[in-house]
């Protein structure tokens, strides 16, 4: 696991936005599918907002995802086997980088077919705690969706293909989810300092 974890690195001290295949295993991936399934059965997937969580504001304008935040207090066997992943790669990142992570949030997120995440900034220097932005991507199938993100006078496009991790300076990189035509899965989430 530490040559992937050091190879999303490299790519993010080479580029400023790290990339790496294969974060997830097949069958951790395939697990996390069937539980953002399973929530939204049963209708436990939220509108998400945007802004800080004292204003959040549903601005279906602005993105029109759908969220639930990963907890160990589920006691779910694959929520749990990724928590102890990202515990191995938050302890990696601060003794091969000193990047001083003392914590992290994740959601699990779903952008139904035409759902979309306009252009911003996942945090303001002046406010907040998060450092750095980790997406994990599900899906098997991917049309359309991509991340597109914006560096200098250029952008470029991700595709959300299943167990690849993107990781990029929350405070720094301004970036959108374009418009979806099949369902798309992924995990979001931020590791934070202070
Ligand atoms: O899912 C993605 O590719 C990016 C999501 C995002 O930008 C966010 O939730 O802040
Ligand atoms: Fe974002």
């Amino acid at each position: 696991m530490e040559i992937i974890f050091n190879e999303l690195i490299d790519s993010y001290l080479a580029t400023n936005v790290g990339t790496v295949k294969n974060f997830l295993s097949q069958a951790l991936s395939a697990h996390l599918v069937n539980n953002i399934s399973t929530l939204y059965a049963g209708d436990k997937l939220l509108a998400a907002g945007t802004g800080n969580k004292r204003l959040v504001n549903h601005d279906k304008l602005i993105r029109s995802d759908k969220i639930y935040w990963l907890d160990r207090i589920h006691n779910d066997v694959h929520e749990n086997d990724f928590f102890d992943l990202m515990d191995r790669f938050v302890s990696h990142l601060n003794s091969s980088c000193y990047a001083g992570i003392t914590g992290y949030e994740f959601h699990y997120t779903l952008y139904e077919k035409g759902s979309f995440y306009k252009r911003h900034i996942d945090n303001f220097k002046q406010n907040g705690t998060r450092a750095f932005s980790m997406i994990i991507y599900l899906n098997t199938e991917v049309d359309g969706g991509a991340l597109r993100i914006y560096q200098g006078n250029g952008s470029q496009d991700i595709s959300p293909d299943a167990g690849k991790s993107v990781f990029f300076k929350s405070t720094e990189l301004e970036h959108e989810v374009l418009v979806t035509q099949l369902p798309r899965m992924s995990i979001t989430g931020w590791l934070k300092v202070g």
